[in-house]
C-alpha cells in the first residue's frame, strides 16, 4: 500500500530481460533518496505543501507572460463573482415564484431576480472565452520559458553530472516537468473557477442553514482522499520505473535508428529485441495493472464514503423540512445550492488532484534546476596568462563519481607531465591506460581530485582559473565527436559558435584537415546536409566524418589542438596527409596534442608521453624512448611490434643509432 504511507511500492521483480540486457534490475527505490521524502507526508501535510507547489507553476507563468496570467486570474475571479450572483438570483426567482399570488404576479415579481440570472450568465460566458483565450496563449509560454530555463542550466552543468545517472533521473522527470507546467495553467484556472463558484455555493447555503455547510465539505472529503491517494500512486510509480521506461524505449529506437539497421538485418537482431521490448513491456504491463487495481480499490472506498456523506446531506435536509426550521422555498435553493456547490467541489477535486500530480513534476523540474544550478561549472574565477608557457600536471589523480553501489578507483594516479606550448605532444599508451580522460582534465572539463594534484597554467591553478577561458583556449577533436545533423558548413563552423559562419575560413580549415576533398565530392558544397533521413540528407563515410572533426577542430583555432585519433578511420593516404597538415600546423607554433595508437605517427612529435594503468610510464622525445638507455622500453617494445608488422621504419628517418630490438 502506497496511499498515505511511506513504504516503497511493491515493484515487480526484475525481468530476464533487464538482467540479461542491462544486468540488473532498472527500478528506483524513491524512497531512498532524500528527494521522495515528502511522498511519505500524509494527506494533511500533502495540503500543505500544495500552495508551495502551485506557487511554482504561477511563478513560470509569470515569467512567461505576466499579463496574460493577470488576465486569466481576474476573468477566473469575475466568473466566479457572477456565478455566486447568479445563484443568489436563482434563490430570489424561487423565493417569488413559491410566495403567494397569481401566476403571473409571481413571474412578474420574478423578473428582476431573471434579468440578473441572464445577465450574470451572459457575463460569466464572456469572461470564460477571456479566460481561454489567454490561457491558450499562455500554456505554450510556459512550456517554452520552462523548457528554456532547464535547457539553459543544464548545458552549464560539470561533465560530470551528465555522466551522473542520478542527474538524469532529475533530467527525466524534468522533462515531463516544463510539460506540466503547461498543463498545470489548464487546472489551475478550472481549479480556481471551481473555486470561486463553491464559495459562492458555501456562503448561499451558510445563510440558508449553517448545518448544511460542513455537510457539503463531508460530501468532498471522501473523493478528495481518493484522487488524491491515486495520484500519489502514480506519482511513485513514474518515478520507480523512469528508467524502465527510458530502456524500453532505447530498445525500440533501436529497431528503426539508422545507425543499427544493418546489423539489426545482417545479424537478423530484430527479433532478439522485439522479445525483450515485449518482455520490458510487460513488466511495464503489470505495473499499470497493479496501479489500476490499487485505484479500483481507492476508489471503492472513496465512492461508499462520499455516498454516505450525500444520504447524511439530504437526511438532514429532509429532517430540517420536517421539522419546519426550513420551508420549501429556501429548501429548493438548498437543494440547488448542495448540487452547484457538491459539483463545485467533485469538479474542484478533480483539477486539484490533477494539479497535485503536475505539480509533483514542476518539483521534479525545480529541484532539476536547483541541482543544474549547483552542479555548474563556476563562471569567473582567477585570468589565464596572456602568453601561456606550457600546461603542467603535477601529481594529478583524478577519480570518476562512483556509479550507484560502486567504488571505482583513480583512474589517473600521481600524474606528473607537461604540454610546453608551441609543439606537438604525442600521447600515447594502451587502451583504457587514461589518455582520453587526461585530456578532458587538459581541456577544463573535470578537475583533479579535491586535494590530489594541480593543473598549472603557466602560475594559474586550473581549478582556480576562470573555466570559460580554458574552454576557448582548447580546440578538441575527440574520440567520440559529434557528427552534427546539419550542413557541412555548420558541422565546421560550429567550431566557433558565438560568431557568424566565415566560408573562406571554413575552406581553409577543410583544407588544412583533408576535408576539401570530401567538400569537392559533396552534392551542395558547403550547404550539403550530413544527416541521412532528411530531405536533402547525405551520408558521408567515418573517415570523411573524421575530416570534418578535424577540419572544425581547425577552424575554431585554439591555442591548443588536441586531437584524439584523428586517424583511427582514416585511409593511409589520408592519414599520411593528416600528419604532414598537423606537423606543418606545429611548425606555425600551433601546439598539437596528439593521442594515437599508430606509433610510427608520432616519430616527429617533440615530446612523448607515455601512460600505462593511469600513470605516467615514461616521457621524453622520440629518440630517448627509443634508446635502451633513456627509456624503459614501454613504448620502444610496442613500436617495434608495430614497425614490424607493417613494415615501417623502426627508427626516425634521420637516426643512425639502430634500437634495441627487445
Ligand atoms: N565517463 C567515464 N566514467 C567512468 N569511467 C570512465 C569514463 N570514461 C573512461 N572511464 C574509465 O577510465 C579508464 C581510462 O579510460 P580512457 O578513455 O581515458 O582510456 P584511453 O587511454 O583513452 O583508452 P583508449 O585508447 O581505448 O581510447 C577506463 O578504465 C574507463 O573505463
Amino acid at each position: 500500500m502506497i496511499g498515505g504511507g511511506g513504504k516503497t511500492p511493491a515493484l515487480t521483480s526484475p525481468s530476464a530481460s533487464e538482467e540479461l540486457l542491462f544486468g540488473g534490475e532498472l527500478a528506483y527505490d524513491v524512497f531512498d533518496k532524500h528527494d521522495g521524502a515528502f511522498l511519505k507526508l500524509g494527506l494533511w501535510q500533502m495540503a500543505r505543501q500544495f500552495p508551495k507547489l502551485i506557487a511554482i507553476g504561477v511563478r513560470l507563468a509569470h515569467m512567461a507572460d505576466p499579463g496574460r496570467l493577470r488576465t486569466v486570474g481576474l476573468a477566473e475571479l469575475g466568473r466566479g463573482i457572477t456565478q455566486a450572483l447568479g445563484l443568489v438570483a436563482v434563490n430570489g426567482v424561487l423565493g417569488h415564484l413559491l410566495a403567494g399570488g397569481s401566476t403571473n404576479e409571481r413571474l412578474q415579481a420574478a423578473l428582476p431576480a431573471l434579468t440578473v440570472v441572464a445577465v450574470t450568465a451572459l457575463a460569466g460566458s464572456l469572461l470564460r472565452s477571456a479566460s481561454t483565450a489567454a490561457a491558450g496563449t499562455l500554456e505554450p509560454k510556459v512550456q517554452r520559458v520552462a523548457t528554456e530555463r532547464y535547457l539553459a542550466l543544464v548545458h552549464r552543468v560539470e561533465l560530470s553530472a551528465i555522466e551522473d545517472d542520478e542527474f538524469h533521473r532529475l533530467l527525466d522527470g524534468a522533462r515531463f516537468g516544463a510539460d506540466s507546467a503547461r498543463r498545470m495553467i489548464g487546472y489551475c484556472t478550472s481549479a480556481l473557477n471551481s473555486l470561486i463558484s463553491l464559495v459562492a455555493a458555501a456562503g448561499v447555503l451558510a445563510v440558508l442553514h449553517p448545518v448544511l455547510l460542513p455537510l457539503l465539505v463531508l460530501m468532498t472529503v471522501p473523493s478528495a482522499w481518493g484522487s488524491l491517494t491515486v495520484s500519489k500512486q502514480r506519482y511513485i510509480s513514474f518515478h520507480a520505473f523512469v528508467q524502465h521506461h527510458r530502456a524500453s524505449h532505447l530498445l525500440a529506437q533501436m529497431l528503426i535508428q539508422q545507425e543499427a539497421a544493418a546489423e539489426v538485418r545482417v545479424h537478423e537482431v530484430g527479433g532478439f529485441l522485439l522479445t525483450h521490448y515485449r518482455s520490458m513491456s510487460q513488466t511495464s504491463e503489470r505495473e499499470q495493472t497493479r496501479l489500476a487495481r490499487n485505484a479500483a480499490r481507492t476508489g471503492l472506498v472513496s465512492d461508499a464514503g462520499g455516498g454516505a456523506a450525500t444520504l447524511l446531506t439530504y437526511g438532514a435536509l429532509g429532517l430540517l423540512l420536517w421539522s419546519g426550521s426550513m420551508d420549501l422555498a429556501v429548501a429548493g435553493t438548498a437543494v440547488l445550492a448542495i448540487r452547484t456547490g457538491s459539483s463545485s467541489l467533485e469538479s474542484m477535486v478533480g483539477q486539484v488532484t490533477e494539479l497535485y500530480g503536475e505539480s509533483l513534476f514542476v518539483a521534479d523540474y525545480e529541484r532539476l534546476c536547483t541541482e543544474a544550478a549547483v552542479r555548474a561549472i563556476p563562471s569567473g574565477g582567477e585570468n589565464l596568462p596572456e602568453q601561456l608557457d606550457e600546461v603542467r600536471f603535477e601529481n594529478v589523480t583524478f577519480t570518476y563519481p562512483a556509479s550507484k553501489g560502486e567504488s571505482p578507483g583513480p583512474t589517473l594516479r600521481d600524474v606528473s607531465l607537461t604540454f610546453p606550448m608551441g609543439k606537438i605532444i604525442a600521447l600515447v599508451g594502451e587502451n583504457g591506460s587514461g589518455k582520453s580522460t587526461l585530456i578532458k582534465l587538459l581541456s577544463g572539463l573535470y578537475l583533479p581530485d579535491e586535494g590530489k594534484g594541480t593543473i598549472w597554467w603557466n602560475t594559474v591553478d586550473a581549478a582556480r582559473a576562470d573555466r570559460a577561458q580554458i574552454f576557448s583556449r582548447v580546440a578538441l577533436m575527440s574520440q567520440a565527436f559529434y557528427q552534427w545533423p546539419f550542413t557541412f558548413r555548420v558541422n565546421v563552423g560550429i567550431g566557433r559558435p558565438g560568431q557568424p559562419i566565415d566560408d573562406d575560413a571554413v575552406r581553409t580549415a577543410a583544407a588544412d584537415s583533408g576535408a576539401d576533398t570530401v567538400l569537392a565530392k559533396l552534392p551542395h558544397g558547403l550547404r550539403t546536409l550530413l544527416a541521412r533521413g532528411y530531405r536533402r540528407g547525405h551520408q558521408i563515410s567515418g573517415g570523411q566524418w573524421q575530416r570534418v572533426g578535424i577540419a572544425r577542430a581547425r577552424y575554431r583555432q585554439g591555442e591548443i589542438l588536441i586531437v584524439d585519433e584523428p586517424t583511427s578511420a582514416l585511409d593511409a593516404v589520408a592519414e599520411q596527409r593528416a600528419f604532414d597538415q598537423i606537423q606543418a600546423l606545429a611548425a606555425t607554433g600551433q601546439t598539437v596534442v596528439l593521442i594515437t595508437h599508430r606509433l610510427h605517427s608520432v616519430r616527429h612529435a617533440d615530446l612523448i608521453h607515455v601512460l600505462k594503468d593511469g600513470q605516467v610510464a615514461e616521457s621524453g622525445t622520440f629518440d630517448e624512448l627509443m634508446h635502451p638507455d633513456t627509456g624503459n622500453g614501454t613504448f620502444r617494445k610496442p613500436y617495434l611490434l608495430q614497425s614490424h608488422a607493417y613494415g615501417l621504419p623502426a627508427q626516425r628517418d634521420t637516426d643512425a643509432a639502430a634500437p634495441e630490438t627487445a
